[in-house]
């Protein structure tokens, strides 16, 4: 069976008019079909202007072309939030080292206390942003809201397409002060290496992802029959997948899919995904009755798959096993008693 990733028009999405009932209808089936089938899509009519995009490529394409000790100076290894810069190769995924620089940013909050707190709520807390270029924060903070508001009635729209779903106490786990959002503002240098994989086979981890991807290319997708295919950039859409949270909560009638990147022989390549989450404490309930008996394949071995209970736990885990070294300096692994805990100080 071929696949391809379907491109769905948010314009036709107006719940709450009822004059669009119809329309809205088929958006949802659409949707639905596509969560079920292939867990990836393309959005376009989303509302969000090409001014805004542009201008956000923009300012990450200039941060990235400062010298390294600059962009260093927002170095993620400063953060124990796992916000801000890593360089090529500081990140690791399915065991690989990644072939990408980028900036993690999440939402701007205050730091929680060490003192009573579990260690994953520290994934809260402020973000590092560059003095140059001009407008760099301005500019990222705005594209954020924007992804974020689409994200945000997306998942409601996911949530209603799902019969055994209840709407409202599933969109409860989104309380608007405390969901979680991270977003990555990612370069991928050319490579005419053999082994050209930009970032290696992985789901995400969280409930969805919105993905902006200028017009290089080398996103793929692994469809669950196993085969790999491209998800070509397309102007003016975003990408959107699932993520293995809402893989677990509706038991596999969604799937989170797995995907990769292949790095441009001659182009670089600059792509902004952001991931939306529940409160970091919320325990992810099982909202679907049974799931399906699916047999899914991927590259991504179960082993990896991060579906503990308290999301929190899932959002830390990936970044504890993909950032290394802000991981050793701000975190420390208890073997006696399995725990991980945050250090009140980093280590050198
Ligand atoms: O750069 C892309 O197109 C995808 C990046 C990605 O999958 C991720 O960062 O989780
Ligand atoms: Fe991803």
């Amino acid at each position: 069976m071929s696949t391809t990733v379907p491109i769905l028009d948010f314009s036709q999405y107006r719940p709450e008019d009822p004059e669009n009932r119809a329309s809205t209808d088929a958006f949802l089936k659409q949707l639905y079909d596509t969560m079920h089938n292939i867990g990836f899509f393309y959005v376009k009519n989303h509302g969000i202007p090409l001014a805004k995009q542009e201008a956000a490529f923009k300012v990450i394409q200039s941060f990235f072309a400062l010298p390294v000790e600059e962009k260093l100076k927002i170095e993620m290894k400063n953060s124990p939030h796992f916000r801000g810069y890593s360089r090529l190769g500081a990140e690791t995924t399915n065991y690989k080292q990644d072939h990408r620089e980028q900036i993690d940013l999440g939402r701007e909050m205050p730091a929680e206390p060490i003192e009573g707190n579990p260690f994953y709520i520290h994934m809260r807390g402020p973000n590092q942003w560059p003095d140059e270029p001009a407008g760099f924060q301005e500019t990222v903070l705005d594209l954020m809201q924007a992804m974020t508001d689409v994200s945000l009635v997306l998942l409601r729209a996911m949530a209603s397409c799902v019969p055994e779903l209840d709407e409202d106490s599933f969109m409860k786990m989104f309380d608007k002060d405390k969901y979680s959002l991270r977003m990555k503002l990612a370069r991928y240098p050319p490579t005419d290496a053999k082994d050209n994989l930009g970032v290696g086979p992985h789901k995400d981890y969280g409930f969805l992802a919105l993905l902006l991807q200028d017009p290089v290319g080398g996103l793929q997708v692994q469809t669950l029959e196993g085969e790999w295919i491209d998800v070509k950039p397309i102007p003016d859409t975003f990408v959107v997948n699932i993520g293995e949270i809402f893989e677990r909560l509706t038991r596999r009638t969604f799937v989170a899919t797995t995907h990769r990147v292949l790095s441009n022989p001659t182009k670089e390549r600059y792509s902004i995904p952001l991931f939306l989450g529940p409160s970091l404490e919320t325990r992810i309930p099982q909202l679907v009755a049974s799931g399906p008996d699916r047999v899914v394949k991927s590259d991504v071995k179960e082993e990896q798959l991060l579906q503990n209970e308290i999301y929190g736990l899932n959002e830390i885990m990936g970044f504890i096993r993909s950032h290394k070294e802000p991981t050793r300096r701000w975190y420390t692994f208890d073997e006696s008693s399995q725990q991980w805990s945050r250090r009140p100080v980093a280590i050198q």
